[in-house]
């Protein structure tokens, strides 16, 4: 392994700006499943012979991912990741913990639209890891125009960058129904509380909930057109199917399969998650309208 080496794994969107960020202090690598014209760009095995690693690959690949590429030897690892397992309702810091021990893992939190980090617009994002030192580790290789704070609430990062995803779709159906700041400020408020109602179940501390994690990126992304799951909304409010919304994105919407994941844990665990329900079945074809009406019974 190449001591104190840094690659970042994913050449979308958020990888390619980690790596732009994390390119200013120090030499960064970067790789993906296709050849990129990115300074540093390499192949996996280099990639992986790294000692520091940055993960950003959507949240439903991660397990194929690791299973068919990945070789734990010593790598400390950052997850840039935002969702839940669709499959399995696993938080991701689950499903790497099956492959990585606890101690080399840490994952990114807060409000960081990639299109900002790589023109180098100051923001603040949270490290979370149980592992202090992994934290301070990293910490240096940020740029000055980053800030980074420290928690060790995982559980509490993992479920607010994916529940906020889901909210963002609830916003952006708000937006494109034109019904108005009151409305969305309401949904968006009334989301906070239901994701904290859901990661309180899990553990999660109150602090994470109106912090970066949680308000912070809940509020970025809920509210601009920056954010893909937004536009999502946006498209399921105009009448648009959801193949015809992904396929115009061509990025990924983490809140879409999140949805599915959500719904799914909220039944086997009896959570009240009025926002999260009604994104689902707008999903599966309920009409928008109705939701409304539903959302507003007292
Ligand atoms: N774009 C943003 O502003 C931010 C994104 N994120 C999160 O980062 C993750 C990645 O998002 P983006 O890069 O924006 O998405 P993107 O849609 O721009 O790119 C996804 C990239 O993942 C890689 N990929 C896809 N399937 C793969 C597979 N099976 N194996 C290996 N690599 C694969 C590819 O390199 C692809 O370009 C998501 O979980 C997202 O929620 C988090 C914070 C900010
Ligand atoms: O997580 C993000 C910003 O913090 C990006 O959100 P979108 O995936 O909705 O664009």
């Amino acid at each position: 392994m190449k001591e104190g080496s840094v690659a970042v794994i994913g050449a979308g969107k958020w990888g390619q700006a980690l790596h732009y960020a994390l390119s200013q202090k120090q030499e960064c690598y970067i790789t993906s499943r296709t050849k990129r014209d990115i300074k540093n760009f390499t192949d996996l095995q280099t990639a992986l012979s790294c000692e520091y690693l940055v993960i950003a690959i959507p949240a439903q690949q991660i397990r194929t991912w690791l299973s068919n590429h990945f070789e734990f030897k010593g790598q400390k690892i950052l997850v840039a990741s935002k969702g839940i397992e669709a499959t399995t309702g696993k938080f991701l810091n689950e499903i790497y913990e099956e492959f990585i021990p606890t101690q080399n893992l840490g994952f990114i939190s807060g409000p960081s639209f990639a299109a900002e980090v790589i023109k180098g617009l100051p923001c603040a994002i949270v490290l979370n890891s149980l592992n202090k030192q992994l934290f301070l580790e990293f910490e240096k290789f940020f740029p000055n125009f980053i800030k980074t704070y420290y928690s060790d609430d995982v559980i509490g990062a993992e479920i607010c960058g994916a529940y906020k995803n889901v909210l963002a779709i609830a916003s952006g159906i708000c937006e494109g129904m034109d019904l108005g700041n009151n409305a969305r400020v309401s949904l968006i408020s009334r989301g906070l509380v239901e994701m904290q109602r859901f990661g309180s179940h899990f553990g999660a501390k109150m602090d994470t909930f109106i912090g970066l994690s949680g308000a912070g990126d809940l509020f970025l992304t809920a509210s601009s057109e920056l954010s893909r799951n937004f536009r999502v909304g946006l498209g399921l409010a105009n009448n648009k199917t959801l193949d015809e919304i992904l396929k115009q994105l061509g990025e990924v919407a983490e809140g879409v399969k999140t949805s599915y994941a959500i719904n799914s844990l909220n039944k086997k665990h009896n959570i009240y998650t009025p926002i999260a329900n009604e994104v689902y079945s707008i999903l599966e074809g309920k009409n928008p309208k109705d939701s409304l009406k539903d959302l507003l019974k007292n």
